[in-house]
């Protein structure tokens, strides 16, 4: 059992998960290549491993049900390669099936057998799991009735998303038997481990495209004061320089706006109002003409696609400073090989400093590669949003539920 403020949840020692049938919710939403569809990386989906080969070796049928993207962009894509990965890193057949809750889906799940795996398609097909709604509403949506009558029990396995409160995450612990899987174990522990709120200087480095999710998230780490510093790269960076009065230039604020980003910029402007420890890039690497330059924050001409190397150079002076660095979202455009630089200097920095390093995010992770890290000081999460409003001490919908599974309540 895993205890966390008032949380009680079950892992897979605390439920007898032994030759029955078992929906394991995974999150392997990976970095895709805009052009081809493919993936670009494909770490987090080797983090899944020790869960389903346990549950496999314990004679279960296992089914994995996971999401890609979201509807509308690029790497909104079916699982099928991700199926083709998790069979070569597993060493166990794993079958797609391309539905989620359909006939075939059903009936293919009803006839397996035991030790089978199989991973069925992109879940935010299903545009029910687009809705973030309670475990009560969500134990009712089409999704958990048409699957939960076929399982034993459900795993819950995605750290990365346990900050959404969507049908394939709340919903299934009301109705079925559920647990952790040993990766979301493994995360809890290791963040308990390497994070000591009572250490300072703490500096997040937070960059990336999902803006909204950030500024939920520095809102919650300028009110627990738990950051010391907190580095801005890419689009976030973006709204934070539009927030303090800067031009940043046509282009870029067509960009924000076509994001819908520019309606963040009020509460970007009380988050800095309040105090909040926010550092923006002095320079960006822009993209002008096909052209790569560098120029000042307050002289932007092209399409602001990276950090530069001024800022490379400041930032990476406070993240040798700090005792704890938290790193998610990349500082540019890092599918772009010329606008992976800015992220790859600070990481490399950040690995060779003596403070504790958490790196999190699908984005960041694949900018690590095979590097080799101390594990003692350097914990790679596999979440980006979910682990930091974790580190904020935000209750993340997805334990809450197993925790709810757990005591026996049915809401
Ligand atoms: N300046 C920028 N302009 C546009 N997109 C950016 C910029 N900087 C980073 N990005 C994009 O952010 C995306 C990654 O963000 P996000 O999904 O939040 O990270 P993670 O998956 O690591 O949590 C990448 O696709 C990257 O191209
Ligand atoms: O990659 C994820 O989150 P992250 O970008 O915060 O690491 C999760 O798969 C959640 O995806 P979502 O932000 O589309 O709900």
């Amino acid at each position: 059992m895993i205890k966390i403020n008032d949380l009680a949840i079950p892992t897979l020692d605390d439920v007898d998960f032994s030759a029955k049938k078992v929906l394991v919710r995974i999150d392997v939403n990976s970095p895709i290549d805009p052009k081809t569809g493919k993936l670009l990386d494909d770490s987090r989906l080797r983090a899944y491993n020790t869960t389903i080969k346990e549950l496999v070796q314990r004679g279960n049928s296992v089914v994995l049900i996971s999401h890609q993207g979201r509807p509308g962009d690029d790497d909104f894509v079916s699982l099928r390669e991700h199926a083709e990965v998790l069979s070569k890193y597993l060493e166990v057949n794993v079958e797609f099936v391309e539905d989620v809750m359909g006939p075939y889906a059903r009936e293919r799940i009803k006839k397996m057998g035991k030790g089978e795996v199989i991973l069925l398609d992109n879940v935010r097909l299903v545009s029910e799991e687009l809705i973030e709604a309670s475990p009560a509403q969500h134990a009712k949506s089409y999704l958990v009735r048409r699957l939960s009558p076929l399982f034993d029990g459900y795993v819950n396995d995605a750290f990365a998303t346990a900050h959404r409160s969507q049908a394939s995450l709340v919903g299934f612990p009301i109705v079925l038997k559920s647990s952790a899987g040993r990766l979301m174990e493994r995360e809890i522990f290791a963040l308990a481990k390497i994070f000591n709120p009572e250490d300072y200087p703490k500096v997040f480095v937070l960059g990336g495209g999902k803006v909204l999710d950030s500024v939920r998230i520095i809102e919650n780490l300028v009110k627990k004061r738990m950051a010391d510093r907190i580095l801005t790269g890419g689009l976030i960076a973006e709204l934070f320089a539009v927030a303090k009065g800067l031009d940043i230039g046509k282009e870029n604020m067509k960009v924000l706006e076509k994001l819908g980003i520019l309606s963040l910029v009020p509460r970007a402007r009380k988050i800095l109002l309040a105090g909040g420890p926010i550092e923006i890039p002095v320079d960006f690497k822009v993209e002008k003409d096909g052209n790569v330059i560098e120029e000042p924050v307050n002289r932007i001409t092209g399409v602001i696609k990276d950090i530069g190397s001024t800022t490379v150079g400041i930032y990476s002076s406070f993240i040798k400073e700090a005792k704890v660095i938290v790193m998610r979202g990349p500082m540019g455009v890092i599918e772009d090989e010329r606008f992976r630089e800015g992220s790859k200097k600070l990481l490399e920095d950040a690995l060779e400093s003596p403070g504790y390093l958490i790196i999190g995010g699908g984005h960041m992770i694949s900018v690590l590669g095979n590097a080799n890290v101390n594990s003692s000081k350097v914990h790679v999460s596999t979440g980006g949003g979910a682990l930091l409003l974790f580190l904020a001490g935000e209750k993340l919908p997805a334990l809450e539920a197993l925790s709810i599974s757990s005591s026996g309540m049915k809401v």
